[in-house]
């Protein structure tokens, strides 16, 4: 890499799921042990580490949402909540021997291309010990992850009640015959609702929009079936190749005027028709927008749940919140003993608030805010060399498991990193004009699709309107754009 033969030097920022896979795979296929990760957490597993509200499961069937080098045939149920997931990729780690590269409680404040040095001069804050350190790295990997910084709409602030976020679950705060407000409809307020409505004494719930929920075939895996998924050759790669394919015919209900968009408009309103049997709720509960536009949610428990008698569902804007109570348009004025904010992610903020300073001194995420974020494959940018960000803008899916995008996406890395150790170069460097074409046939191809149609005010868009966190084809084009690497949109030296 430096001209002397020595492996580089990696740093890699977080260790949930695509940290995980960045490090077992440096070292699995390329033989490279000079790499630390760094996480903030006390442990791996991210996403699945940190979020840990009532009913928080995967809504990708786990066979499939497991990494393919590593399937696991203990799979409790169809769809494993996050300690299971978690405890999985826990073992991952363990049993790859990961864990002694990573440090743990570091959080990386900043990353800078040094142009004339051609490396990355990458500041840690070693938490602990409240100490900042300052690491050279010839290759920098973000796999900071997508869904991570928690959205706390101003708006709520002048509650003074107790309060949380459904991503910094508070469980020392009592729900138990509680008037408790939840906000949002979104996926994790699906998870919530059904989990907390038989606990609290009354639950408030605020939805803007109303989310498309489908039905969800839930159940758990007999021992025999465990033993077949282990001892039989095949039975599991069948079952995650039949999940895999199926999630793949649902990429046809995202695009505009297909018989798969009206066959799942109808399968929401089946769900919704058979369980919600109040005309007045239904009408709150039925979306205002196409199939799919937001980020579709699988659950047989929440209409059920919202139906109950000690539930109320606000849908008019919420106009005041005061130290102790919440008044919407309508005039209602509810006073909740607990507040839950079930408001997603700043997702548009990508690695924030650590700063990325690119070629030229330019700070990549202003930039990216200015222009757009733009990566070629969601992987590398142009104005940052020897650098990887895994799930980086345009690879989120709305239709299929992203353990496989990351799985893509580091063996699509890995090859760059094997390619300059074969040129023995130091620096590589997407071409800008590979990195151009390759954002035109993205935003070309999200036209045909409904996030790139309609405006429904969804988290896929930027403030300009633009989906920067989906992918907009099938997993297999993803797959296809990236199993083999285009050398010549990269320059080596
Ligand atoms: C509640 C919830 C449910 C989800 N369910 C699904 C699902 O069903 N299917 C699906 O496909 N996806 C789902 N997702 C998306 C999920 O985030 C991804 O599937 C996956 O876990 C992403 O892994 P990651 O490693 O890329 O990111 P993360 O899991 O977010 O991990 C990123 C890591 O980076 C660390 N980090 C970030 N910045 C720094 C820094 N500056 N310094 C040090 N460390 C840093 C963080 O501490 C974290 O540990 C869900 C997300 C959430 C929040």
């Amino acid at each position: 890499m430096d001209g002397s033969n020595n492996p580089p030097k990696i740093g890699v920022i977080g260790a949930g799921f695509s940290g995980v896979c960045v490090a077992v795979q440096l070292r699995k296929q390329l033989n490279i042990e000079s790499y630390t990760v760094f996480d903030e957490n006390r442990d791996v597993g991210g996403t699945w580490l940190v979020n840990t509200y009532p009913g928080c499961a995967c809504d990708i069937p786990s066979h499939l949402y497991s990494f393919s080098f590593e399937p696991n045939p203990n799979w409790s149920k169809v769809y494993s909540g996050q300690e299971e997931i978690w405890e999985y990729l826990r073992n991952v780690a363990k049993k790859y021997d990961v864990y002694a590269n990573i440090k743990f409680n570091h959080r990386v404040i900043s990353a800078e291309w040094d142009e004339k040095i051609g490396k990355w001069l990458v500041k840690v804050l070693d938490k602990p010990n409240n100490k900042e350190e300052i690491y050279i790295f010839d290759i920098l990997i973000s796999s900071a992850g997508a869904l991570r910084v928690p959205n706390y709409p101003q708006q709520f602030e002048a509650f003074e009640g107790p309060k949380m976020h459904s991503a910094v679950w508070d469980s020392s705060i009592e729900l138990k015959d509680k008037v408790v407000a939840i906000v949002g409809s979104g996926a994790s307020a699906v998870q919530i609702i059904p989990e907390i409505v038989d606990k609290v004494k009354h639950l408030v719930v605020y939805q803007r929009n109303a989310a498309w929920v489908v039905p969800r075939t839930q159940f758990p895996f007999s021992s025999y079936t465990k033993w077949a998924f282990a001892n039989i050759p095949g039975v599991q790669w069948s079952l995650r190749n039949l999940i895999f394919w199926s999630n793949e015919l649902n990429i046809s209900a995202f695009r505009v005027n297909t018989i798969m968009g009206k066959l799942s408009v109808m399968l929401g309103n089946y769900q919704l028709n058979r369980q919600v049997p109040d005309p007045e709720l239904r009408e709150k509960l039925t979306p205002k927008y196409p199939f799919g536009c937001k980020r579709v949610t699988p659950s047989n428990e929440y209409y059920p749940a919202l139906g109950k008698p000690n539930v109320t569902l606000i849908t008019s804007k919420i106009t005041d919140v005061t130290k102790d109570s919440i008044t919407n348009e309508d005039g209602t004025c509810v006073k909740p003993d607990v507040l839950i904010l079930a408001t997603g992610f700043k997702v548009q903020d990508f690695f924030a608030p650590l700063n990325i300073t690119s070629k030229g001194g330019e700070d990549l995420l202003k930039k990216w805010k200015k222009e757009g974020p733009c990566a070629y494959m969601g992987i590398a940018c142009h104005s940052t060399p020897n650098a990887f960000f895994i799930l980086g803008p345009n690879t989120g899916l709305g239709h299929n498991s992203i353990v496989f995008t990351i799985e893509c996406q580091v063996n699509w890395m890995i090859k760059v990193i094997e390619e300059m150790s074969k040129r023995n170069a130091s620096v590589v460097s997407i071409k800008k004009s590979a990195e151009d074409e390759y954002m035109d046939s993205i935003l070309t191809s999200m036209k045909t699709t409904v996030w790139g149609t309609y405006d429904c005010g969804s988290w896929y868009a930027d403030h300009r309107g633009v989906i920067t966190a989906l992918w907009p084809e099938s997993l297999v084009s993803y797959y296809n754009r990236t199993k083999d690497v285009n050398f010549s949109h990269m320059e080596f030296l």
